[in-house]
């Protein structure tokens, strides 16, 4: 190659002006300041689901509002309504906060999602740690939300903030839009984002979610998430809780009714009984089959981080397709019925299990939610009981899938080979980004979902982590990645 075609070839690539070693020295040298502010805002209890931690909640949306300003960002918190707390009041939902780092129209626009609520965490619910106390046990940082979604929206900010300490020019326009009820189904930004579908994306070329984990210690790019329905199933007898000595066997309990009803919901084997959801499952092409099988997942490890003995299945591709193509029922919790330790001997005279259905591509939430009510009412007339039953969807949220070809995934290989020295695998996610189908329907725009997580890090369970590692190397990804998007030819 002869010299004018090597500049050429260097500015085609942008090798010539991307300062990796220096932006990520940076991240090096800035590591303990990174996990300080992790600190914070882990400290930060910002339950979504809980109305009694609103205000922790609004002050978790200020912070990162606040963080964003610092680094120069032109920031505004929209307002996006109210809604119904459990005492019948309205509530204010959390602001969502958005932020512009350029306007150059001779960039590319990338537009990063991510979320600062968190599940509920206590520690009596099992945690070695206090939930709210981020705590480094052997390169693992403890706490609620350090993973899902914390580290990853900070480890953006963190990406955008080195450009701006070096005063080296960002290679694309970076705007954010980060929420604080993705935990509870994104209340409020469905509206949002058709609001601002001409104004905030009107030049925002693709959307990056850092919201999920890998699949394994190999770094991964998420094409597809699954959806979820989620019911409150209630059965409500007599008009308060009853001595189970002195009328058991005169009443029929309401407890009895909804176990009854919720075991017709699905097989020991993981067969859903509802008619028509099974049938709603797209058939697995031998080309899927083919990539599920190369991808790297250890049964093994999966069995030992979740101390299990036996799974559903027994084979890699039916397991991982169980997980993010076909649909499930989990069960989660009976709200009215006695969990205490101790031996209370009540009938509950109301009772309200809660359950959900993880959905996938060809489903659709009106039509699940038909499909669940007309079957459990079905089900319960056969007991012919005097209870009353009344089945609710309080969250219908769509799966999402994305073309594993598009350029974005080339632009995230060639990051992750930058970062990591390997090829990333192609994964779908069992869980859901309630928003990633309304970004895609919405606006139009593709989507990535880039993540950092490790795939043990316990996302909604005890005892949630981000390792140091994947906090501080994935801020370089980030960096690599905007470095990699900002060559994407224009279609
Ligand atoms: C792994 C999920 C996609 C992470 C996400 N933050 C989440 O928890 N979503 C809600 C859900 O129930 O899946």
């Amino acid at each position: 190659m002869n010299s004018i075609s090597l500049v050429c070839f260097l500015l085609w690539t942008g090798a010539s002006s991307f300062k990796f070693e220096e932006l990520t020295q940076y991240v090096n040298t800035h590591e303990e300041e990174f996990i300080e502010t992790l600190r914070k805002w882990v400290a930060v209890e910002s339950d979504s689901s809980d109305v009694a931690k609103r205000p922790d909640l609004h002050r978790m949306m200020d912070m990162t509002a606040e963080k964003l300003r610092l680094i120069g960002g032109t920031v505004q918190m929209i307002d996006v309504g109210t809604q119904a707390s459990p005492n019948g009041s309205t509530i204010a939902l959390p602001k969502v906060v958005t932020a512009q780092f350029g306007s150059d129209p001779s960039k590319r626009t990338v537009c990063v999602y991510g979320h600062v609520d968190v599940q509920p965490a206590k520690k009596e619910d099992g945690w070695a740690t206090e939930p709210y106390e981020l705590t480094d046990i052997d390169g693992n940082l403890y706490g609620r939300g350090a993973s899902d979604n914390k580290a990853p929206v900070l480890a953006w900010i963190h990406t955008v903030e080195v450009y701006k300490a070096l005063n080296i020019e960002l290679p694309v326009n970076v705007k954010f839009i980060i929420e604080g009820m993705e935990e509870t189904g994104s209340n409020g930004l469905d509206e949002m984002i058709e609001d601002q579908k001409d104004i905030f994306f009107s030049d925002v070329d693709y959307i990056i979610i850092s919201d999920c984990v890998w699949l394994s210690k190999r770094p991964a790019l998420t094409y597809g998430t699954r959806g979820n329905c989620y019911f409150f199933a209630q059965v409500e007898g007599p008009k308060k809780d009853l001595h189970s000595g002195v009328y058991g066997g005169t009443v029929i309990e309401p407890m009895t009714d909804l176990i009854g009803i919720l075991d017709k919901l699905i097989s020991p084997s993981g067969e859903i009984l509802i008619p028509g959801i099974r049938e709603a499952v797209a058939h697995l092409s031998d080309e899927e089959w083919k990539m599920y099988q190369d991808i790297e997942f250890d049964m093994e490890s999966y069995k030992k981080d979740i101390g299990m003995d036996k799974l559903m299945y027994s084979n890699k591709v039916d397991l991982l397709a169980h997980r993010w193509r076909h649909p499930t029922v989990s069960i989660h919790g009976i709200e009215g019925a006695f969990s205490s330790t101790g031996t209370k001997t009540v009938i509950p005279a109301k009772v309200i299990a809660k359950f959900s259905i993880r959905q996938v591509p060809k489903m659709d939430p009106a039509t699940v939610e038909k499909q669940v009510t007309e079957y459990l009412r079905s089900v319960f007339a056969k007991r012919k009981s005097p209870n009353k039953l009344n089945v609710t969807m309080v969250i219908g949220a769509k799966p999402w899938l994305a073309d594993p070809t598009h350029p974005l995934f080339e632009a995230g290989k060639a990051a992750v080979k930058r970062v990591f020295g390997t090829e990333p695998d192609l994964i779908r996610e069992g869980g859901t980004i309630p928003i990633a189908r309304t970004f895609q329907d919405v606006t139009g725009k593709s989507i990535i979902m880039l993540p950092i997580g490790g795939f043990d890090d316990g996302l909604h369970s005890q005892n949630e982590k981000i390792s140091r590692y994947n906090y501080i190397e994935g801020t370089k990804l980030f960096i690599a990645y905007l470095n990699e998007v900002s060559q994407i030819k224009k279609y």
